[in-house]
């Protein structure tokens, strides 16, 4: 039986980048057993069908819900090992193709969606810096309030589950994420950006309800990202 919104009871998320290594000595079960309460396998640049399906397959021995984060829609891989998809859309993109245009297009071109296993993340796309922003020719320039606004308009116009605050790379401003916290009421949010140890995951955790962990795994190593896991649980 799976729940209609895990999402709702998690803290933290372990995002692996397939195009990228673990530490020395590091393997996927590791990882997997951190206490993580979700893993989603993704990442902007260098995904393919293959570096997505060998991620997967090395942790679907081990006991924690996998989600695939497509970038596009030529890297989405059908591997039962996955509770399903968790598929972006950018509210802050300067193209429509990554609001609404690449989902028309896989859609047209699958003819045989896979439904009930996929589900939307409404992205504000916060660093200027990192590779989601260029690719996706990213507004970043935004207030607080304009944060708080596209939260709200994620949550109440498009009845999104949940919206992703990413400054993906850098640690972003605590009282941005405070603002989108409380302009959502229903959607679950998502935080993802620098989270480095313990006191980064809990100042994010205070105002998100889920705090996304990338690049620590693949720089640092298991004992860094169990840090992160025991912030989210605590705060
Ligand atoms: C319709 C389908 C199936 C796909 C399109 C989905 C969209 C709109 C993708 C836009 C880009 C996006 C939000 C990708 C999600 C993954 C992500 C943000 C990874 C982290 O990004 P970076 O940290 O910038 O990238 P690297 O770590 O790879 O450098
Ligand atoms: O890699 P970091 O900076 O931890 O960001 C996590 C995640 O939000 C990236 O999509
Ligand atoms: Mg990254």
């Amino acid at each position: 039986m799976t729940t209609a919104c895990p999402w709702d009871d998690w803290n933290h998320i372990l995002k692996i980048d397939p195009d990228k290594q673990l530490p020395e000595g590091v393997t996927y079960g590791d990882l997997c057993a951190t206490g993580t309460d979700a893993i989603e396998v993704g990442g902007t640049m260098g995904i393919t069908e293959e570096n997505m399906e060998a991620v997967v397959d090395a942790c679907a021995e081990h006991d924690v819900p996998l989600y695939q984060e497509p970038s596009n829609p030529e890297v989405v891989i059908d591997n039962r090992a996955l509770e399903g998809y968790l598929i972006p859309t950018v509210f802050n993109a300067g193209s429509p193709f990554w609001i609404t245009g690449a989902h028309k297009e896989w859609v047209r071109l699958d003819g045989d969606m896979d439904w009930d296993r996929t589900w939307t993340e409404a992205y504000i796309v916060m660093n200027p810096e990192a590779d989601v922003a260029t690719y996706t020719e990213a507004d970043c320039d935004l207030d607080a309030d304009d944060v708080a606004a596209y939260a709200e308009v994620a949550e109440r116009m498009f009845g999104q589950e949940i919206v992703y605050l990413e400054y993906s790379g850098t640690f972003g401003d605590p009282d941005v994420v405070q603002a989108a916290s409380e302009a959502t009421e229903e959607s679950t949010l998502f935080y993802g950006g620098g989270i480095h140890d313990y006191d980064s995951a809990a100042t994010m955790a205070q105002y998100a309800d889920v705090i996304v962990v990338g690049d620590l795994a693949h720089d640092e190593g298991v004992e860094a990202v169990l840090e992160t896991v025991e912030a989210a649980n605590n705060v």
